[in-house]
């Protein structure tokens, strides 16, 4: 895992059980005012952990840079970067993985700092997390639209797509639910690394942010260990019933045509950089949780193509993409702004590591089917990609669905 700036420490005493390793190492950050993030890439078997040893240098303002020589984190942003909802980047002080359970990965300026020693000391003692209070987001309760409000939404929005204001546009929701007894935000984020092998799951906890957790399926940007740039466009949905698989599904013309759109904006954002050399794999079916969407990779050998900036250029113009807001971009967000009336905050913002666990590797996520973890209850986000043939119920039904997959974690 270390790259040249970077050492391998050894976890002091005896390991024991990664759960109880991630629960150390958080409940470390959690009383030290630090922010932590954890994540089990999509078909991976271990859990990952990120921390930063100052709470301050994480608030970026800016998306991150995906070169080799830009820093190592973990970033955490929103769909729309305000002071209420600021755009995070964790240095990587300190990296976990659950595949090397006997070592820490330490960035060379942190293996200086006093902070290790204490994480050390701190680790080293198994009864130190006995209560971890995660961090709460110090924003209120976002307004929550009921079926009546969602679907004027949705009439509005199917509208503004007859008056030609926008093709598409993306409008969601945000819904409450009661934590059931003794919910364990840790636990919570295994038992969505198990349900969900194919999603990129996620628990992100910082002062200011609050906590998060999620398993998304769709990819935003991806510079792989085999130098290959990968984005997707994901969109269309339609809940697994009745022995539906991915290879028997059919789709009407609507998820068609909503998704084609997503596929098109992509290919605009190459077009913009210049890039021909891409290759474009679908639409095919895939199956995220109880839902199934359709989904076109594309992708670019970065060893052949010479285009370092790729991923940067491509993460700067692809967010929002076209499955979370609309399209064109620009008249589906002022859509949203004016009509959606409520904060998404990082809902259908980006998440993921950058430069870890190696320099040249970053994989950043879109922030779909999550939730925040509030002291008695979660707040659910979903949104639904509506066109000229949506109907309102069907929107919301399927809202609902997506909701229930993050929603997962508090059945009691
Ligand atoms: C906006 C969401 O999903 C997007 C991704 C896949 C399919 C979508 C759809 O069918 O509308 C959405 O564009 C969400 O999960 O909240």
């Amino acid at each position: 895992m270390s790259t040249s700036s970077r050492r391998a420490v050894a976890w002091p005493g005896p390991v024991p059980a990664v759960t109880d390793q991630l629960r150390l190492l958080a409940a470390f950050a959690l009383q030290s005012g630090l922010p932590v993030a954890l994540w089990r890439l999509p078909n991976a078997e271990h859990p990952q952990l990120c921390l930063s040893f100052s709470a301050e240098d994480a608030f970026t303002g800016l998306p991150p840079a995906l070169e080799p020589t830009a820093p190592a984190g973990f970033a955490f942003f929103p769909f729309h970067d305000s002071d209420h909802n600021p755009a995070l980047f964790l240095p990587a002080d300190v990296v976990f993985s659950a595949e090397h359970p006997h070592e820490l990965d330490i960035s060379d300026e942190a293996h200086l700092s006093l902070q290790l020693s204490d994480l050390l000391v701190f680790i080293s003692k198994s009864d130190s997390c006995d209560f971890v209070s995660w961090y709460v987001s110090p924003q209120p309760i976002p307004h929550i639209a009921d079926q009546a409000e969602f679907s004027e939404l949705v009439t509005k929005g199917v509208e503004a797509i007859e008056q030609g204001a926008v093709v598409k546009v993306v409008p969601s929701r945000a819904a409450t639910r009661p934590l059931p007894p003794a919910f364990d935000t840790l636990e919570a984020f295994e038992e969505l690394q198990r349900r969900y092998p194919r999603a990129f799951v996620s628990l992100v906890s910082a002062q200011g942010i609050g906590t998060w957790l999620g398993a998304t399926p769709e990819v935003l940007v991806e510079i792989g260990e085999d130098g290959r740039f990968c984005t997707m466009a994901l969109a269309g949905t339609q809940p697994i019933v009745d022995g539906l698989t991915p290879q028997n599904a059919i789709w009407r013309q609507k998820e068609i045509e909503e998704q084609a759109l997503v596929a098109r904006y992509v290919v605009s954002c190459f077009k913009q950089l210049r890039l021909r050399e891409y290759t474009e794999t679908g639409p095919r079916t895939v199956a995220a949780g109880e839902l199934l969407h359709l989904r076109t990779d594309f992708s670019v050998n970065l060893r052949q193509v010479p285009f370092p900036t790729l991923g940067t250029d491509m993460l700067r113009l692809l967010h929002p993409t076209s499955a979370v807001g609309g399209m064109p971009k620009q008249a589906a967000l002022t859509f949203l702004h004016q009509h959606e009336h409520y904060d998404r905050a990082y809902y259908s913002g980006f998440l993921g590591p950058v430069n870890l666990p190696q320099t040249g590797v970053s994989r950043l996520f879109v922030n779909l089917r999550c939730l925040q973890v509030r002291p008695t209850q979660a707040i659910l986000y979903a949104g639904a990609g509506l066109t000229i043939d949506s109907d309102p119920l069907r929107e919301w039904n399927e809202t609902e669905l997506k909701l229930r997959t993050a929603g997962a974690v508090l059945d009691t």
